[in-house]
């Protein structure tokens, strides 16, 4: 009998428990949410301007970017062209009735607002979590200022520090083993292929390449010389390194501010 009483009043806590956590979880969560809605809408406001050519980042964050300018183009009437850098951006442009541009037409871009998977303190950004890099970094190089919008998460020191699933990069699917091998070799690490969620087998990015993510231990090291070293491995595409092309970051905090950072 006693252990019966004792059972039912474990378990009685463990919901308890529980339901705590998931309440802990989604405040976490709707915290997060709303760091990267304030620094989205902050960058769109300072930079966008009528009769821009405007580079459209991709990611969580920059969804809040677009719901931003379609307001902004549609209470003020702004002329802006918008150019894509994946798959998802063109989506989030076709879906707010803005209007769609193309490097072909628009190769210089006034503004790219992008998010990011860390920046540390040189402003050196790791992109590609979502798979998305290649055509990003061909957008920011097109671009006269890059600015970055993220939550205070991606906010670090050292590359590392805080964003734990390595630098994406993005290579030809029949290099990637022989790039895998040499990459450990140059710089030691783990370097892992990204596998698809909900497929099997590996992620196909928007031009039909692999992703492989490098779980690099070295966080002092020299990311312009690496990037540079890593792109001339035949098969690889663009890695996710990106050196000195940010302009200016944005990171929302959980309180509701947004800190600068140039
Ligand atoms: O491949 C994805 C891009 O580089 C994203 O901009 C980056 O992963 C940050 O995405 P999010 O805003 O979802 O954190």
């Amino acid at each position: 009998m006693l252990l019966k009483v004792y059972a039912a009043t474990v378990l009685k806590h463990s919901a308890t428990v529980k339901k705590l956590c998931r309440l802990y979880s989604s405040c976490v969560k709707m915290s997060l949410e709303q760091a990267k809605q304030v620094a989205a809408y902050r960058a769109v406001d300072e930079f966008v301007t009528n009769d821009c050519i405007f580079g459209v980042g991709s990611g969580s964050t920059v969804v809040y970017a677009v719901q931003r300018l379609a307001e902004r183009v549609e209470t003020e009437n702004l002329k802006v062209t918008c150019v894509p850098t994946s798959f998802q951006a063109k989506q989030l442009i076709v879906k707010h009735n803005l209007t769609l541009g193309e490097l072909d037409t628009s190769p210089v871009i006034d503004v790219t607002i992008d998010g990011a998977d860390e920046v540390d303190s040189n402003m050196t950004l790791i992109k590609g979590g979502g798979g998305c890099l290649l055509q990003e970094k061909i957008v920011a190089s097109c671009s006269k200022k890059l600015i970055v919008i993220a939550d205070y998460t991606k906010d670090s020191v050292k590359l590392g520090d805080r964003y734990k699933k390595g630098i994406p990069i993005e290579v030809v699917p029949l290099a990637y083993v022989p790039i895998q091998k040499k990459i450990e070799a140059l710089y030691g690490g783990e370097v892992k292929l990204r596998k698809a969620v909900a497929k099997a087998g590996p992620v196909v990015t928007d031009n039909g390449n692999f992703i492989l993510d490098w779980l690099f231990t070295n966080q002092d090291l020299d990311w312009d010389k690496v990037s540079n070293v890593i792109k001339m491995i035949p098969g690889v595409v663009e890695t996710g390194l990106f050196v000195r092309m940010c302009h200016k970051a944005y990171f929302g905090q959980p309180e509701g501010n947004v800190v600068e950072r140039q």
